[in-house]
This record gives structure tokens, sequence and C-alpha cells, in this order.
């Protein structure tokens, strides 16, 4: 999840910058780093409720 993470936003900011004619350190910032909090939060979320095993719990979720 991390390495997928870190691939995203690099492709991300690179696509970014280059875009918006921004430096590299801007792209970085605005296409990655502000980012970065919420996929935290989200990533935490996913640990959670798979190693909690809550989605294997739902009628959904095979
Ligand atoms: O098109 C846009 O408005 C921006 C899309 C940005 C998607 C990336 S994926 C990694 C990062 N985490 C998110 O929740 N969104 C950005």
């Amino acid at each position: 999840m991390l390495v997928g993470l870190a691939v995203i936003y690099a492709i991300g900011s690179v696509w970014l910058a280059g875009a918006t004619d921004q430096s590299l350190v801007s792209g970085i910032i605005e296409g990655g780093v502000v980012f970065v909090p919420g996929d935290v939060l989200k990533a935490a979320a996913v640990i959670s409720l798979v190693t909690g095993g809550h989605l294997a719990r739902l009628s959904f979720v095979e």
C-alpha cells in the first residue's frame, strides 16, 4: 500500500509539475505532500478493517 502510494505520488507530482509549468518541488508539494495526512488516515482505516476482520464479516464481501 505504501509503495503504491509512493508510485502514485511520484507519477502525479512529475505530471503536475509539467502540466502546470511549476518546479518539481512545487509539484511534489501540491501533488504529493498535501495528500499525505488524508492518505495516512485512509490507510490506517483500511489496515484496521482488514486486520480486525471486519471486512470479512460483511455479507457483501465474500
Ligand atoms: O484530479 C484531481 O482532482 C486530483 C486527483 C488526485 C488523486 C490522488 S491519488 C493519491 C492522493 N490521495 C488522494 O486521495 N488523492 C490523491
